[in-house]
């Protein structure tokens, strides 16, 4: 299972850095999602991560499709609405899907499909459980998660108010890996918390191997 974890807009910018660094080995990617930032300040920011050792591969731009290209970032992350086709060109819009890992996030059946329809790599659906990064909307719930997990084609990635201990009745809905915002950022310990969430991910593989294994 894969494990992202995703920048909160509210944290200090040193703050991220830090804990980006130190989680980096650890996780499959990092989203920088930082929705008030111009393309410069991305641009930046982005450097800084690189200087700190993190590989660019890892890196994923929420947005700023051209800025993850030019820089030959590991991937792009689209809101459920936003189209590539409005801040690319057609020729750019094949490069970046040629060799960027493009997701998008989705919130419903209906949109999962279009994802998988238009070409996407992966999606986030969410909000899976309750969190106060999206205060007011009720949570999806794991029906809503298993079903798109079985009629989708392309990984389904959960997103929205994981904590470690949801990670096995995730992976038994059939999920590809968790996506990890303020579980991670905004833990006193980062690290310890990352060996949390992948102890469970561990723990739920090999549950998935015992079932599956045929008895001598
Ligand atoms: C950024 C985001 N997108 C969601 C969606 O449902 O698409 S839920 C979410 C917030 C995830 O943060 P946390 O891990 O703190 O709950």
């Amino acid at each position: 299972m894969e494990i992202h974890v995703i920048t909160p807009e509210q944290l200090h910018r040193q703050r991220l850095i830090d804990v980006a660094s130190c989680v980096y080995p650890y996780v499959n990617a990092i989203h920088i999602r930082q929705k008030s930032w111009s393309s410069q300040e991305m641009k930046r920011f982005t450097h800084q991560l690189l200087e700190q050792g993190i590989p660019a591969s890892k890196l994923v731009l929420n947005g700023h499709p051209l800025l993850a290209l030019d820089m030959q970032l590991g991937g792009i992350h689209l809101p459920e609405q936003v189209q590539l086709a409005e801040s690319a060109s057609e020729h750019e819009c094949t490069r970046i899907r040629s060799s960027l890992r493009v997701g998008r996030s989705v919130h419903s059946m209906d949109s999962g499909k279009r994802a998988e329809q238009e070409g996407c790599d992966y999606v986030f659906f969410g909000h899976v459980y309750a969190t106060s990064s999206k205060p007011g909307i009720p949570p999806r719930g794991l029906v809503a998660v298993k079903e798109l997990c079985n009629t989708l084609h392309i990984p389904v990635i959960a997103i929205g108010g994981i904590q470690p201990q949801h990670v096995r009745e995730l992976h038994a809905m059939g999920v590809a890996g968790i996506a990890v915002m303020s579980g991670i950022f905004e833990a006193e310990q980062p690290e310890r918390q990352l060996e949390r969430y992948q102890k469970e991910l561990t723990k739920a593989e090999a549950t998935k191997i015992q079932i599956g294994s045929d008895p001598e």
